[in-house]
């Protein structure tokens, strides 16, 4: 039996739009071990939610198979609801009810007995640090409560995987952060496994330890954060000369000290020279060496480390603000502390 949480092989779903064909998700292979938290990245339009929706048995595959939680998603659908949860784009709870009573109503809903919903939707305010609230109506919560309340609708059955689709858009830079705050704690508290969709490509790279990159319903690329950075960018170095003749006459030096390590080109601007470089802790003392012997030192010298934008950038062509994803929402709403 299958060990991983979840197991997708060729999984592909293709819509019929009008008289067109839209294929949604082409091939889609996924292995995630439990206790990963995996994040899954790509442009409007990518397939990501497709691909969570066929994960979760929300929609059948046109082709392919996935076991989720260990179980089928064809044949075995409801099995893999029991055992995943699943946090969709849009809030769930019902504005006119009590948070607690939401909870507790949604445990029951998964079979479970007055009693251990009770007491399951008492721990889940606690470590959502929503216990304070637990009394009031759904429609007084902030946006990051509620998207909190949202986690722990999704958690209610204690799942061991769980599903999030963009759980932090919309937020506040102090909300999401607030919000990420719990996800790990959650993790750490049940060992959940958690596969998510973000468009916060910071969040990936800080929090998940896997991420997959999904553009044209194909995944395109899937490493740690920092594996993606050294494999596709590197690090690039800078250096600063006096004057721009003082660069010109360094770039040979450069030029040659590339050539014969196999980096790329040395890029000139003025007075600095940006140099790609494998890692720029073991190159850069060799670089500043290499430019005092030839009589043309360096002024002044920076490393910069790619980020998972630039990373973005060379597997699609696009940043993410070009596909048409709005700069996160800076909302005037302010998470209300805990008394
Ligand atoms: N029910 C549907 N019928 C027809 N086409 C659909 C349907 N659902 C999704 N699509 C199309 O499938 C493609 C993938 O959509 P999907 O929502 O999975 O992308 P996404 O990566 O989640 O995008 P976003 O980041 O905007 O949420 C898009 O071209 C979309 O228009």
């Amino acid at each position: 039996m299958s060990t991983k949480a979840i197991e997708a092989e060729r999984l592909t779903k293709t819509f019929a739009s009008g008289n067109k064909r839209v294929r949604a998700v082409r091939g889609l292979d996924v292995r995630v071990d439990p206790g990963e938290l995996v994040a899954f990245l790509g442009p409007n339009g990518a397939g990501k939610t497709t691909s969570l929706r066929l994960l979760t048995t929300l929609l059948p595959p046109t082709e392919g198979a996935a076991r989720v939680a260990g179980r089928d998603v064809r044949t075995e659908p409801a099995a893999v609801r029991h055992r995943i949860g699943y946090v969709g784009q849009m809030n769930s709870a019902g504005h006119n009810q009590r948070v607690r009573d939401e909870i507790v109503m949604q445990g029951r809903f998964y079979g479970i007995d007055k009693n251990a919903a009770a007491q399951r939707a008492d721990s889940l305010l606690e470590s959502l640090e929503l216990g304070w609230v637990a009394n009031r109506m759904v429609s007084s919560l902030s946006g990051g409560q509620r998207r909190r309340l949202d986690i722990a609708m999704g958690l209610v059955h204690a799942p061991s995987l769980l599903f999030l689709d963009e759980p932090s858009t919309g937020l506040d830079p102090q909300s999401r952060a607030n919000l990420w705050r719990h996800i790990l704690r959650l993790r750490e508290e049940y060992d959940t496994t958690v596969f998510m969709t973000t468009h916060y490509l910071d969040e990936a790279d800080q929090f998940a330890e896997r991420v997959m990159v999904m553009d044209h319903g194909r995944v395109i690329a899937d490493d740690t954060p920092s594996g993606l950075k050294a494999n596709l960018i590197g690090e690039r170095v800078v250096l600063e000369f006096d004057s721009h003749h003082e660069a010109e006459r360094a770039l040979p030096h450069l030029r040659e000290y590339g050539s014969a390590t196999g980096f790329q080109a040395p890029v000139h601007h003025d007075r600095t020279v940006e140099l790609p470089v494998p890692a720029a802790g073991s190159c850069l003392p060799k670089i500043v060496l290499a430019l005092e012997r030839a009589g043309v030192p360096a002024r002044s010298t920076e490393t910069k480390r790619p980020t998972l934008d630039d990373v973005f950038f060379v597997l699609t062509g696009r940043t993410l603000r070009d596909t048409g994803v709005s700069a996160p929402t800076e909302t005037s709403e302010t998470e209300e502390e805990t008394p």
